[in-house]
């Protein structure tokens, strides 16, 4: 008879116990939740010594480094205190899993900020990595609109490698054309180029005059423009987290006298490899360790050169300050040479060295469901130069997409499909015979859940024996690189070289001059998602596509989201 009873006490006991158990994790799981009060506004200031409008973020330039822990979650709310201009920050790398809206892209998942409006981001940081922030909205990043953000490993999880201590390289360009001009330059008949950058930035500074004459710099001087000192300790191990968020420059980044271990690339995890120095291109983020195991009595130059295109603009440069060395120190040896800004062998064999770390994510090996090409070629359109994939120049319309497709408004952008792949007669090697494009707002529609290759196929601009490096970079997702190539791409050739062992997982990746580069990603994310060049001018001048699935799934898009085109007429009689 007792035996039920006992039984019964004894369930209650272990329920109790589970639930204290269940009690006790979650809160030691809850997520910390951050919250920021931003307001982004104009400010002179004078990055390379010399004085112009920068956007900042509470009167900061670059704006404030974001720190935060995997699986945490993030509040901002973004208040423009631009006088006439929107506004909207991207959160570059955080994949916006359940929160497509705030993404931050102006006309494609919400409607710009007005002057005097505020915004509500709200999303997780759900994977550890070295990110930055930047606007999404015109030529803003170039103005200056952009920060770095930093996500650690959970409580109790480890790096899968061992530092001491940490540095932070964000890397910018800069031009003393303010962006008014740089954007009326771009869409002027005939194009008025923005030429290449005044100055290359690290961690929003770059005194101009150093790398002509290193001996008059001075590092200890408080100047906007004085290049920030990098002190470590001897006989350490630090990490040096660099991020790309130039609007054109590719770079190499050197640390005179030390190797640099490759350890991550975008927020994944690499196999770890030794250089002498990175390359990084818009849009990318790396980190690299670094071993302070030289003299201990000299300071060391960090240098950052432009690559990829002829380089008219000096290096920046700082200082690798060993502690125990005076930090006005200048180093005794001269600062590392940029290598040959067109050795696109040598840059290429770099990206091939990255693979992901063992137990990374494979990419579905039985191929893909879905096969784009993407031809990108440079064109015309009325006079205006552009840039356009399979011939269609991206042009964003007024009703972000986001808003429009999930409100079933289908006149807010042009219904058109675009192609999927180019003529098979195209030859990539010269200027087009015909060199004129169509502009279109059409999207690719994207099958939840399915596979999506992207064959990225670069070719001649208009000019001949011209074509350049674009670095591609896909919101919402990371794929997978699968390879590269020389020449056009040719189906049952060129993917059968493709790395589906090891390939690494990114969110941005490079096409070289004359080349292709495979992609892979499961399009697993509902939301409307760019897919663009990173060079700010060539997405201005329409190198992007626009990537929308499931979005009838999508939930709680804020109401400030939608307030603007179409989305507005029909939410006019809604209370948010
Ligand atoms: O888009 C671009 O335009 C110029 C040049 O092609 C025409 O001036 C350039 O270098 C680009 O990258």
């Amino acid at each position: 008879m007792l035996r039920p009873i006992r039984g019964f006490v004894g369930a209650r006991i272990i329920l109790i116990l589970i639930q204290c158990v269940f009690v006790l994790s979650a809160v030691e799981v809850a997520a910390t939740v951050h919250h920021f009060t931003w307001e982004v506004g104009y400010m002179f200031w004078a990055p390379n010594c010399i004085e112009n409008p920068v956007m900042a973020i509470n009167g900061r330039f670059p704006g404030p480094t974001i720190r935060a822990k995997a699986g945490d979650i993030i509040h901002f709310d973004l208040t423009n205190k631009l006088s006439t201009e929107g506004v909207v920050i991207h959160w570059h790398g955080i994949r916006q899993i359940g929160t497509p809206w705030a993404d931050g892209t102006a006309s494609i998942s919400q409607c710009a900020i007005s002057p005097g409006e505020t915004f509500p981001y709200r999303f997780v940081v759900d994977r550890p990595g070295t990110y930055f922030y930047h606007g999404h909205f015109g030529m803003q990043r170039s103005a200056g609109l952009y920060g770095s953000l930093i996500i650690d490993v959970a409580d109790g999880l480890k790096e899968p490698f061992h530092y001491n201590g940490e540095l932070n390289l964000l890397l910018s360009d800069w031009w003393h054309l303010s962006v008014h001009k740089q954007e009326l330059g771009l869409s002027a008949t005939p194009m008025r180029w923005i030429n290449e950058p005044n100055s290359l930035l690290i961690n929003g500074q770059g005194k101009s005059n150093c790398s002509i004459a290193a001996a008059t710099c001075n590092f200890t001087e408080l100047q906007q423009c004085a290049p920030e000192v990098l002190r470590v300790k001897p006989k350490q191990t630090y990490r040096l987290r660099i991020a790309s968020t130039t609007a054109l420059a590719s770079l190499s980044v050197a640390v005179a006298n030390h190797k640099l271990v490759v350890v991550e690339a975008d927020g994944n995890y690499v196999e770890p490899f030794e250089v002498d120095d990175l390359y990084i291109h818009s849009g990318e983020n790396y980190s690299v360790l670094i071993k302070t195991d030289q003299d201990p009595t000299k300071n060391y130059w960090i240098s950052a050169g432009v690559v990829g295109r002829k380089n008219k603009t000096s290096q920046a440069l700082t200082i690798l300050n060993y502690e125990s060395v005076h930090a006005g120190k200048l180093p005794d040896s001269r600062p590392p040479d940029t290598p040959l800004w067109n050795d696109t062998i040598r840059m290429r064999s770099f990206v091939e060295q990255l693979r992901g770390l063992n137990n990374s994510p494979l990419p579905p090996p039985a191929g893909a469901h879905r096969h784009i090409v993407l031809l990108n070629t440079q064109n015309l359109y009325r006079g205006q130069t552009k840039w356009a994939l399979n011939n269609v120049s991206l042009s964003l319309p007024a009703t972000p997409y986001l808003g429009s497709i999930r409100y079933s408004l289908i006149d807010a952008f042009d219904a058109n499909v675009p192609l999927e792949s180019f003529p098979n007669d195209y030859d990539i090697m010269a200027p087009a015979a015909n060199p004129n494009c169509t502009v279109s707002s059409g999207v690719y529609w994207l099958q939840i859940n399915s596979t999506v290759d992207v064959i990225l196929q670069n070719a001649n601009t208009m000019s001949a024996n011209t074509s350049e490096i674009h670095p591609w970079h896909l919101h919402g997702h990371d794929f997978w690189v699968l390879g590269y190539g020389d020449g056009k791409f040719v189906d049952g050739v060129g993917d059968k070289n493709f790395n589906l062992k090891d390939p690494p997982l990114r969110n941005t990746a490079v096409t070289f001059p004359y080349g292709w580069t495979a992609l892979r990603f499961v399009a697993d994310n509902p939301g409307v998602w760019a897919f663009h060049c990173h060079i700010k001018p060539h997405l201005h001048m329409g190198m992007g596509v626009v990537f929308a699935l499931g979005v009838e799934r999508v939930q709680g898009i804020p109401g400030q989201a939608l307030a603007c085109g179409l989305t507005a007429k029909l939410f006019m009689n809604t209370k948010f």
